[in-house]
């Protein structure tokens, strides 16, 4: 089969043939339909976590395809259905995260696209207790951005929250925060986007967007006139952007971190989080539940996915256009 490798971190990625995984007991072989480019994909090539992804990954936790095979067990999934291959690949189902609806806390996870390999191939093999069912109606261009920016920024707004009558700030409107501006607006909030790009400004007008803010100006002076937020979801990697969404929030904020800096460090005054009781919340992307509420909601018509579609051939491009902002919300890669 064809796979986009991480051969060395921080190296260009490498598509080639490699043999096609056999789904051991517990697991499914997925035919890759489409698998979205998360930014995180970026960091991981790269190596620019703390913690390293495997040897020889093949990226990618957005992928969305159909079961071929199934391996030994009684398994929650059939040969023939459409299932989503999710960030969250396994979790022990004992500890006491799993028990209490925490999963993506597990204290035994594994990672798609980080600890074990992605869909950056045209198959993979996935754990058949952790894909998610992809509803009839949510087409898999779609359902790819969902199964990470989307159900990130629904359960990052959700542990929030939000009330109808909050304004929501989301910095960044790229994958994840395209999705969740429209989240904070099903929850009935008031929304305020802020990026850096006029294009990425102008889909936050057409995603209806109350107040679209441009970092590059004066957002101090702006806010002050919109009245201060009260949630601020941060999906951009800087704790620059992290800083500036605190110095935003009003009384009982909740800051919101869901960008993961290389750097990895974030630096918060002390008396405006005490004397405004502020909360600093960070989130990871979202339980089997909450993924299967972002298909709910897509199929009933509340949130549209931004995404144009690249050959897997073209992924080292594709990373470079992502990294200069250029791209309308999300690259999804089409392996059909
Ligand atoms: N916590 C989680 O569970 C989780 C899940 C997925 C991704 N992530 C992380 O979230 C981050 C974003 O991922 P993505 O795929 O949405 O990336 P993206 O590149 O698609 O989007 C980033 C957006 O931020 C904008 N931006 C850049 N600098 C800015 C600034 N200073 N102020 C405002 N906007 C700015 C860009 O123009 C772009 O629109 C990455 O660090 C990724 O690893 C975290
Ligand atoms: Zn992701
Ligand atoms: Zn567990």
């Amino acid at each position: 089969m064809k796979a986009a490798v991480v051969t060395a971190l921080g190296a260009p990625l490498v598509v080639r043939e490699v043999p096609v995984p056999e789904p051991g007991p517990g697991q499914v072989l997925v035919r890759i339909e489409t698998c979205g480019l998360c930014h995180t994909d970026i960091h991981a090539a790269r190596g620019e976590w703390p913690v390293k992804p495997k040897d020889q990954l093949i990226p990618g936790h957005e992928g969305v395809g159909i079961v071929e095979a199934v391996g030994a067990g009684d398994l929650p999934v059939a040969v023939g259905q459409r299932v989503a291959m999710p960030w969250l690949g396994d979790a022990c189902g004992h500890c006491r995260y799993c028990i209490d609806g925490w999963e993506t806390y597990c204290t035994d996870p594994a990672y798609t696209g980080y600890t074990m390999d992605g869909g950056y191939a045209e198959y993979a093999v996935a754990w058949a207790s952790h894909v998610v069912p992809v509803p009839d109606g949510v087409d898999p261009v779609d359902a790819s951005p969902l199964t990470c920016a989307g159900v990130t920024t629904y359960k990052a707004l959700k542990v929030a929250e939000p009330r109808p009558d909050e304004t929501c700030m989301v910095v960044g409107i790229g994958g994840l925060g395209h999705l969740g501006l429209q989240y904070a607006r099903v929850f009935g909030c008031r929304t305020v986007a802020v990026d850096v790009h006029d294009d990425k400004l102008q889909l936050a007008k057409e995603l209806g967007a109350d107040h679209v803010l441009d970092a590059r100006g004066d957002q101090a002076a702006q806010l002050a006139e919109i009245g201060g937020v009260d949630i601020a979801l941060v999906t951009v990697p800087s704790p620059a952007a992290m800083r500036a969404a605190h110095a935003a929030l009003n009384p009982n904020g909740r800051l919101v971190l869901v960008g993961l800096p290389a750097d990895n460090r974030l630096e918060l005054p002390v008396f405006e989080t005490v004397l405004k009781g502020v909360k600093v919340i960070g989130s990871l992307v979202g339980t089997r539940n909450d993924l299967a509420a972002c298909f709910d909601l897509h199929a009933r018509g509340l949130t549209r996915v931004v995404t144009e579609t690249r050959r897997l051939e073209d992924v080292n491009a594709c990373f470079e256009e992502v990294l200069a902002g250029e791209v309308p919300a999300r690259l999804v890669f089409d392996l059909r």
